[in-house]
């Protein structure tokens, strides 16, 4: 939403995201370093065990100099971190890694200026409430957005008086995901009953719901390669894309108990802007021309 409808990112945003992402080096490596242990993928030549223990010791808000990003490389290179690196879907990696580390030569170089792109990917995590106001046509808006992980769920209710319209983002590639915060339980199924919980709550009874299912091109890719079914045992549309999509999109749709309930919903890749846009255009038309007017606004 900044990037399509602010001036984008100040200077100040741009170093922090560097610093961010240059955590997110780290942490990534370090988790690969971890999982390579558990993989009995850990044995390495002196250099590599060099660079590891190096790591182990970094600051995690420190800069990673050009130097020390080559060795970073040189251990993401290795076969045992790549190996470690195919089995993600086994532990939690961020989605990003991989794109990270093949720019990894460009994000430790002294004039390293992030990309939108490259904060679009980065992971970082939201802890209380961010504001975002833009206007657009003519017309103020104002994006809260909350924390989605256990822990930061008790904030949300201080915000959830007067909104026009609630935005639930949830991402179709967790339907073979396990919680951070709680490995027994799948990703898809905890969204599901916080969608229920959310639809249905009193506070948002006049409430319209835009329901973003996220992550389509992670999904897309995984389909043929961790059956739906596996999940779901009533679904039987194979890994035909159109077909699972739309399955998913009823299991949300049916927690509403209330089915005159509005709920609009959008596939969407949130990294991309372009699908952004056209998305946000269509939120807007619906708030602006639909939701507004029935609640006597315009
Ligand atoms: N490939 C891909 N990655 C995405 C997409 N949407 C988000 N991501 C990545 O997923 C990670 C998490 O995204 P966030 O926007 O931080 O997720 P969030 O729901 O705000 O998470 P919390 O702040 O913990 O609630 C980031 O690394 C994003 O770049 C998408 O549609 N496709
Ligand atoms: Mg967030």
């Amino acid at each position: 939403m900044k990037i399509i409808h602010t001036r984008g990112f100040s200077k100040l945003e741009q170093v922090n995201y560097q610093r961010i992402i240059h955590a997110n080096l780290i942490s990534c490596m370090q988790i690969l370093i971890e999982e390579s242990k558990k993989l009995k993928l850990s044995k390495f030549n002196s250099e590599l065990k060099e660079i590891i223990k190096e790591i182990g010791m970094i600051d995690k808000e420190a800069t990673i100099t050009d130097g020390f990003g080559g060795k970073i490389q040189k251990l993401w290179e290795s076969e045992n971190i790549q190996k470690t690196y195919e089995k993600y879907e086994t532990y939690h990696l961020p989605d990003s890694t991989n794109y990270f580390f093949q720019k990894i030569d460009e994000i430790c170089q002294k004039d390293y200026v992030p990309t939108d792109e490259d904060i679009l990917l980065c992971r970082s995590q939201t802890t209380g409430v961010i504001q975002i106001q833009f206007e657009s046509h003519g017309h103020n808006f104002t994006i809260i957005d909350v924390g989605g992980q256990r822990n930061e769920r008790r904030k949300w209710i201080t915000h959830f008086e007067g909104v026009t319209a609630v935005l639930f983002v949830t991402s179709l590639s967790g339907y073979n995901q396990v919680l951070y915060e709680d490995e027994e339980v799948n990703r898809m199924e905890e969204s599901l009953t916080l969608f229920f919980e959310q639809c249905n709550s009193r506070w948002f009874n006049d409430v319209p719901f835009i329901l973003f299912l996220n992550k389509l091109d992670l999904f897309e890719k995984k389909l043929s390669v961790y059956p739906l079914k596996d999940l779901f045992q009533e679904y039987d549309g194979g890994d035909n894309l159109e077909n699972a999509k739309e399955f998913i999109k009823q299991k949300f749709l049916e927690k509403s108990k209330n089915k005159q309930k509005t709920i609009y919903t959008h596939f969407t890749t949130a990294t991309n802007t372009k699908n952004v846009k056209v998305v946000f255009a269509m939120v807007q038309d619906i708030i602006l021309n639909k939701m507004l007017p029935e609640i006597g606004y315009l």
